[in-house]
């Protein structure tokens, strides 16, 4: 346990040292084991790591965006089951998770399919069209700050990247919860919601997922 590194360095550390170079289900499955055994950390998990995949199988995106990388775990994860040519974009604002996450990606394998991008999600949004070359998304992973959930739908939608049939999926519904997304696309009748119920990564804390199709 070395103190002076932090602890997602320690994440990191046990990925390089334990998991299998190019194999993106062994670094999913060695961040798991590391946090489920050794330290906490706000990675989607296992169980609900399986409704994401579950709902990256479904859509099937050619573009996809995540808010909030933090270690990289959802986007090796999300990464993994994308089809050839397909690409995820995943936006981090601190540039030590970020720093963390590329060499996580790039360990996995799966960088030529993930592009980092640094920085508040409510700045990089605006350029995803004009400097990333985006036109519209037909998947988004949410799971930064909660209470970013809804502006950065709002801003989504504003910025014109929502198409019809554009699924939302957001993490830490129940905990810690994100009640002003949740009433935001429950009563907007250009979303169609279903909730899933889960529990909270590495504990057994009840958490849910809301999946949000956008109905354009
Ligand atoms: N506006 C933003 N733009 C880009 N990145 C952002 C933004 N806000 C936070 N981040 C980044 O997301 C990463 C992860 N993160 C996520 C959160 C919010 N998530 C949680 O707080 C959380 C908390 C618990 N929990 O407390 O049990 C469980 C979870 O699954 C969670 O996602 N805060 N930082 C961090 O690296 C942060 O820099
Ligand atoms: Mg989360």
């Amino acid at each position: 346990f070395i103190m002076n590194q932090s602890k997602e360095e320690r994440i990191l550390n046990f990925v390089l040292q334990h998991a299998v170079r190019g194999d993106p289900q062994s670094v999913v499955d060695h961040i798991d084991k590391y946090c489920s055994q050794k330290e906490w950390a706000m990675n989607v998990g296992a169980e609900k790591g399986l409704i994401l995949d579950k709902t990256v199988e479904e859509v099937k995106p050619s573009i996809s965006l995540e808010l909030g990388t933090y270690c990289g775990y959802s986007a090796v994860r999300i990464a993994r089951l994308l089809k050839p040519n397909a690409h995820l974009i995943t936006i981090e604002f601190n540039p030590t998770y970020a720093a963390i996450a590329k060499q996580m990606i790039e360990f996995a394998g799966v960088q030529d399919k993930v592009k980092i991008l640094e920085g508040p999600a409510e700045e990089i949004i605006p350029q995803l069209k004009k400097k990333h070359e985006v036109e519209t998304l037909d998947f988004v992973f949410l799971d930064h700050w909660k209470e970013r959930y809804k502006p950065d739908t709002v801003l989504l939608e504003e910025c014109g990247l929502l198409r019809r049939g554009t699924v939302l999926l957001a993490d830490n519904i129940i905990c810690p919860g994100a009640p002003d997304f949740l009433s935001y696309v429950r009563n907007n009748n250009r979303f169609e919601c279903t909730n899933y119920l889960s529990h909270l990564e590495y504990l057994k804390v009840e958490d849910a997922m809301e999946k949000a199709v956008f109905l354009g």
